[in-house]
């Protein structure tokens, strides 16, 4: 059986429902927990351009020091805060750029009890609220020259809005045309390492001699922005996401032959010839995993590009009809100044009010809190959002709704 709604604010206005609610006042919003008021609004420094987040102590009738959130919220769109439980708030802003961030702020209850002189509050994650990001990423292997990169790039400038490249971390040295950050991250070894040992990656392997990565940020980040994520990874990294909770489609691709392997791999003109050899060597083992270990749910062959492209594309759905661009797309939430929220359990709901005409943006928004995982910051992104066409179907599951 279901619980009661925690609170439904029936009118924004009108201040704090149940305790708990929402207060308007232009750009402003608060939250109660226990003894403490959160206010959430612009700073009153007009001179910043910031968030701030201030927090009246009841008992001791102080306020403490305002703690500074991001850019300041849009102006005539929403904002809202929504206690999580006892040091948490969810802080729904819309963004400064064309995105709505939903910022999850984990406050220290200790400063505000202490009066330390530190910050009362700290973004321990975020989200960026956009809808279209439910697909599964895509996991590309297969040996080095066979045409990963080429394929991935003619993805990504085909559908540029749908895709989003994770950016590995790599030890070898970098190429004439790639750039750092967009390639790959390039990394020293004993940096990498420490950084494997601090749990930040994915998965890693060494490979050809040099060790390379995929960072949780490097998913994440893709995640946020809306975009399915494309993984160019060798065969041992796409064993491991395999094995972790990052659910995916794995896709192999193969050569014509070996000989045009190499051929394409001499004509890159990207290694030297100590380099080449390793990497034919090591392609022989790499085809015989790809194609019997049971990881890869497709093996594509790499003879023809165009005929490969159009096979990857129908793997993934896009048959380019304009229905299936459009179900992948993301779309941003609008957050205008008199949404609703309601919170049932571990779920929100965000109702954006009528629909304009001719707008495709869903109204109700729903944000799946359990999703969030926790941690360290910077680490505990990943709040499920998605779009419902009624408030039933967003608590789907729960027995009874008071
Ligand atoms: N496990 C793992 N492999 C990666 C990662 N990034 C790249 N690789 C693989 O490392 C291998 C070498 O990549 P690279 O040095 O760019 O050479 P190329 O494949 O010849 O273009 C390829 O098989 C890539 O798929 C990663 O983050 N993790
Ligand atoms: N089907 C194909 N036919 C001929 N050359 C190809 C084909 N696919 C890719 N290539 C070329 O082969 C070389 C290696 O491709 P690349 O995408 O760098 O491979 P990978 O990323 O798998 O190492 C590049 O010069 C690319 O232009």
């Amino acid at each position: 059986m279901g619980e009661a709604p925690a609170f439904i604010v029936d009118d924004p206005q009108s201040g704090f429902a149940n305790g708990l609610g929402l207060k308007f006042k232009g750009c402003e919003t608060a939250a109660i927990i226990g003894d403490r008021k959160y206010v959430i609004g612009p700073a009153n420094d007009e001179s910043t351009l910031a968030t701030e987040v201030q927090i009246f102590d009841e008992i001791s009738g102080n306020w403490v020091m305002p703690t500074v959130l991001g850019t300041k919220p849009k102006p005539g769109k929403g904002l809202s805060a929504v206690p999580l439980n006892e040091d948490r708030i969810l802080i729904i802003k819309k963004g400064s750029t064309s995105d709505d961030c939903i910022w999850f702020l984990e406050v220290d209850t200790e400063y505000v009890r202490n009066q330390k002189k530190s910050l009362g509050t700290e973004v321990v994650a975020w989200s960026k609220g956009v809808l279209g990001n439910s697909e599964k990423p895509v996991v590309i292997s297969g040996p080095s020259g066979v045409g990963k990169g080429t394929l991935i790039t003619m993805l990504m400038k085909e559908f540029p809005s749908m895709f989003g490249f994770s950016v590995s971390h790599t030890t070898r040295a970098s190429r004439n045309m790639e750039k750092d950050g967009v390639h790959y991250h390039f990394t020293d070894r004993s940096v990498m390492e420490n950084e494997i040992k601090d749990g930040k990656f994915l998965e890693f392997a060494n490979v050809h001699g040099n060790l390379y990565g995929t960072s949780v940020e490097a998913v994440e980040v893709v995640a946020d922005s809306g975009k399915r994520c494309i993984l160019d990874i060798d065969v041992q990294g796409a064993r491991s996401v395999r094995a972790s909770s990052l659910e995916a489609i794995f896709i192999f691709i193969c050569p014509p032959s070996m000989m045009e392997l190499e051929n394409r791999l001499r004509s890159r003109g990207t290694e030297t010839e100590e380099q080449i050899q390793k990497r034919l060597r090591n392609a022989k083992a790499e085809m015989e995993q790809g194609k019997s270990s049971g990881i890869f749910d497709y093996i594509l062959y790499n003879d023809n590009l165009e005929q490969c492209y159009e096979g990857l594309k129908k793997l993934l759905g896009l048959d380019g009809s304009a229905a299936a661009t459009q179900k992948t797309s993301p779309q941003g939430i609008d957050l205008p100044l008199d949404h609703l929220v309601t919170k049932i359990e571990n779920k929100i709901l965000i109702n954006c009010g009528v629909a304009e005409l001719g707008k495709a943006a869903k109204n109700l928004i729903v944000l799946d809190v359990s999703s969030l995982n926790g941690g360290a910051p910077g680490r505990t992104r990943g709040l499920n959002v998605y779009a419902v066409d009624s408030f039933s179907d967003a608590f789907a599951g729960f027995n009874q709704l008071s």
